[in-house]
């Protein structure tokens, strides 16, 4: 019997990290795991913005390609990097617990406040840049890609004032001393997907190997909230350069998901927040993003997908 599962990864330092957390969780299951690290294309291309490459797979694509020929028997990926669509013959089998999903501002300057006026911040999601233009206005989004190593060397060498991250990925990397500030998730709404690892695979990927992954890396209840996200991302079909923002959490036995689209002057919001079962996450989901669409968010859209072009 082939009792070994290889898991393909980007080879960043966090996509590693990522790999490795969830070779330790499939230890225990008696199954042997080898770590394969493959280079996508957004690895490559580091002096362009995400937005403008076309976001589509840039950092999933050639995994995705391994897991279809079979070099591979699982990819482990960030939740929020993952277009809401997936080639027919893959499949999303496991989600692992959530780290807090919001964002934090990192910085090493004393009386730091996003407040504060003349204030350079580093983040080239054009969510973030929303979301501070709305806020923050009166503080400058400067645009600054890489690794998260690579950010902070630009933050140190001054190209910045403070960064802002997610706290899932400052957290693994062992930066929380950085943290000045966790923004509150309430009003800066995470993307789809921030602070959960998803598992992708074959949808052929033998039946004993699916279920070490679902029983020894699935956390049910991360999985039915960023099953209802990304059912609000699919059907709102905005890719991660969208600044679109969705996050669902648990309370009780209720299912509450906040979700909607910015526009990228920060000067329109459209946003609703509903409570459904569980069970009910996909269909809540897709409902939300209609309300949205219908609710400004359609206009919303067109403009940023013709100003992306441009
Ligand atoms: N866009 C890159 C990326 N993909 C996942 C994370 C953080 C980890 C996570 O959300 O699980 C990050 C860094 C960031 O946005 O700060």
């Amino acid at each position: 019997m082939n009792k070994i599962i290889r898991i393909g990864t980007r080879g960043s330092k966090l996509a590693l990290w990522q790999a490795n957390h969830v070779a330790d969780l499939i230890k225990p299951s008696g199954y042997q795991t080898e770590i394969v690290p493959i280079e996508t294309r957004g690895d490559k291309i580091l002096n362009v913005s995400i937005a403008k490459i076309g976001s589509k797979g840039v950092f999933t694509e050639e995994i995705e390609e391994k897991l279809l020929d079979g070099s591979i028997d699982i990819a482990v990926h960030s939740a929020k990097d993952l277009s809401s669509s997936l080639a027919d013959e893959l499949e999303l089998i496991a989600f692992t617990e959530r780290e807090p999903a919001n964002d934090v501002v990192l910085t090493t300057k004393k009386g730091f406040s996003l407040k504060n006026e003349g204030i350079r911040i580093g983040t080239s999601s054009t969510r973030r840049v929303a979301f501070l233009r709305h806020f923050y206005p009166q503080a400058e989004a400067v645009s600054i890609r890489g690794n998260l190593q690579t950010r902070i060397e630009k933050l140190n060498a001054g190209q910045c004032d403070a960064l802002i991250l997610a706290y899932a990925g400052v957290h693994r990397m062992g930066y929380d001393n950085l943290i000045m500030e966790q923004i509150e998730t309430s009003y800066f709404v995470p993307p789809v997907g921030q602070g959960s690892i998803a598992i992708e695979c074959h949808k052929k990927l033998s039946f004993d190997k699916k279920e070490v992954i679902e029983r020894w890396v699935n956390h049910v209840q991360t999985e039915d909230c960023i099953r209802a996200e990304r059912a609000f991302l699919k059907t709102l079909e905005g890719g991660c350069s969208i600044p679109s923002f969705g996050y669902a959490w648990m309370e009780g036995n209720m299912l509450t998901l906040k979700a909607g689209i910015i526009s990228l002057d920060g000067k329109q919001v459209v946003k609703v927040k509903r409570s459904s079962s569980p069970e009910e996450g996909k269909e809540l989901g897709k409902g939300i993003a209609n309300e949205v669409l219908a609710n400004g968010g359609a206009d919303i859209l067109q403009t940023i997908k013709t100003a992306i072009k441009a």
